[in-house]
């Protein structure tokens, strides 16, 4: 049998992710209207979309939480999404930050890093006594993306609500997923932790795909290249952010709101 960290990720036609004819009904509602969407590896994206434009369920379709009716979900060219478990999907190469921060509180921030790189939580105990020199180095270097290098011996839960964010990002990170998929990362952010957030979001570009779901358009402004508007379960209009917000159908779903 093939084991899910086995399977091959293949980009070499520039996607990393082929959302094809995706649709999601609940109780006879439609969710997810025949989405058909595709993210390049390396690319930064920002979904947008009015309240119940279906953005999270998206989310949960990649991650395997909610299952499509119909419609097929590719990671790269040859690996099925839809026929991976939740715990499959991640291990592939799929990491998923949700808005609220779930940090180990009474941890540290070095401690919080060394614990997301052990796949199997149970290694606890046996983890902090013998870490490979190459893999303080990465905590190291996850730690400067992340820019908490000064906050290393700090306990998680006395962070400011940004830094917990960005420590949820650097555990991620730990696993050096391909694809990352956040969830409106500056809800209740001051300005200035937003314009970090911003940085720490491009800096990651490149090396990993990132899709960024986020309601604040400032920031999307911020980090923006390629934004794609989701309205009633599919994509209305993509493109640059100029684009998207001077087309008078996006503009006609925004006031309508
Ligand atoms: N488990 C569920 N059961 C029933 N309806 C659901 C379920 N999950 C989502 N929906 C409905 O599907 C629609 C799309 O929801 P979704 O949460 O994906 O939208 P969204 O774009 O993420 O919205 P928001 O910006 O408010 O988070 C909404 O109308 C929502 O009420």
């Amino acid at each position: 049998m093939i084991r899910a960290k086995d399977l091959e990720l293949d980009v070499r036609h520039g996607p990393i992710l082929y959302l094809e004819g995706l649709n999601v009904s609940f109780d006879g509602f439609k969710a997810i209207d025949e989405l058909t969407l595709y993210v390049d590896a390396g690319e930064l994206r920002c979904v947008i979309g009015p309240n119940g434009a279906g953005k999270t369920t998206m989310m949960d379709i990649i991650t395997g939480k909610t299952r499509p009716d119909s419609g097929t979900a590719f990671f790269g060219q040859k690996i099925d999404l839809l026929k991976l478990s939740e715990p499959e999907i991640a291990e592939v190469g799929i990491g998923r930050k949700f808005q609220k921060p779930t940090v180990f509180e009474h941890h540290s921030v070095f401690e919080n890093l060394e614990l997301a790189m052990a796949a199997d939580k149970r290694v606890f105990p046996t983890l902090f006594a013998r870490l490979s020199g190459a893999q303080r180095e990465r905590i190291d270097e996850v730690l400067q993306t992340i820019g908490l290098t000064e906050q290393v011996h700090r306990e998680a839960g006395a962070l400011s609500h940004g830094q917990k964010q960005w420590l949820e990002i650097g555990m991620l990170l730990m696993q050096d997923p391909h694809l990352l998929l956040v969830d409106e990362p500056v809800a209740g952010m001051t300005h200035q932790e937003m314009e970090r957030t911003a940085k720490l979001l491009t800096s990651l570009a490149g090396r990993h795909s990132v899709v960024v779901v986020e309601h604040d358009m400032d920031f999307v402004r911020s980090i923006a290249k390629r934004v794609t508007v989701l309205h009633q379960g599919s994509v209305l209009a993509e493109g640059s952010m100029d684009e998207v917000q001077n087309d008078p159908r996006v503009i006609e779903v925004y006031l309508g709101e």
